[in-house]
């Protein structure tokens, strides 16, 4: 059977921690079963390129200016629209973006304190093609952070544990604000409220997405 062409380009955004990672698996399955192509991307890392640069970004190594930081991440998303997501719409496939330019607004400027007016010039060079719909899980920072650090345990990564203690529980209080301050300020974006179980959630983004899929 032909996959179904549903040219859209979704993103699901929110902080470290939030099952973002998740519900993005678990709706690619649901969509390739109904028949959907679908493209399962991230950012950053989404390319070849991008892989180099997400490595530098979340290491650890680096002591990055955060200047620099928001240019490397604005670079990793000119070459992921440019390589993956405007081909991937044209040829018609559903691309379903984990994280997208909503973390630099959270991450880059609500919690580092960078110029929104910087991103917003930046932003006009790298976004050719913004999201039809994005959803923003929230929840409460301690939630979130305690399901990150389980992971990294579960996953035997207890020494990237750093980045969190590095940036501490007020940086991340901030990115939250900076989701619901995008939320407000761009088009086509749905905050969900992701402190519930992984099935509940997903009940949840699975009917946000047939609505705008028209499934
Ligand atoms: N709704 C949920 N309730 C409880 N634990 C969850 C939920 N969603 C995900 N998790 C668990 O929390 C950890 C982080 O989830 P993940 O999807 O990797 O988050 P993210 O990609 O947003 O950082 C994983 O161990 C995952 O199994
Ligand atoms: C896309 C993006 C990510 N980030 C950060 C957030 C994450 O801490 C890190 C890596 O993202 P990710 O791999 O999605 O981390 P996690 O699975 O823990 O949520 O990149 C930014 O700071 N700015 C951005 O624009």
């Amino acid at each position: 059977m032909q996959p179904i062409k549903k040219s859209f380009f979704l993103v699901i955004d929110g902080i470290d921690g939030c099952g973002k990672t998740t519900q993005c698996k678990l709706l690619k399955e649901y969509l390739n079963n109904i028949g959907l192509n679908i493209l399962l991307t991230k950012e950053p890392g989404g390319t070849k390129t991008g892989t180099i640069l997400r490595n530098i970004l979340i290491s650890t190594d680096y002591d990055i200016e955060p200047n620099t930081e928001l240019l490397l991440y604005s670079a990793d998303r000119l070459e992921h629209q440019k390589k993956i997501i405007i081909p991937g719409l044209n040829s018609g496939k559903t691309i379903i973006c984990d994280r997208f330019i909503s973390s630099t607004y959270a991450y880059q400027i609500f919690a580092r304190g960078l110029e929104k007016s910087f991103l917003q010039y930046l932003e006009q060079h790298t976004v050719f093609k913004w999201p039809d719909l994005t959803i923003i899980i929230d929840l409460p920072v301690e939630i979130a952070l305690e399901r990150a650090l389980k992971r990294l345990k579960d996953q035997n990564c207890e020494n990237s544990e750093g980045k969190f203690e590095k940036n501490g529980i007020d940086f991340y209080k901030k990115v939250r604000e900076g989701f619901l301050w995008y939320s407000k300020n761009y088009k086509n974006v749905k905050v969900i409220n992701g402190d519930r179980d992984i099935d509940s959630l997903f009940k949840e983004i699975k009917s946000i997405v047939n609505e705008k899929l028209c499934l």
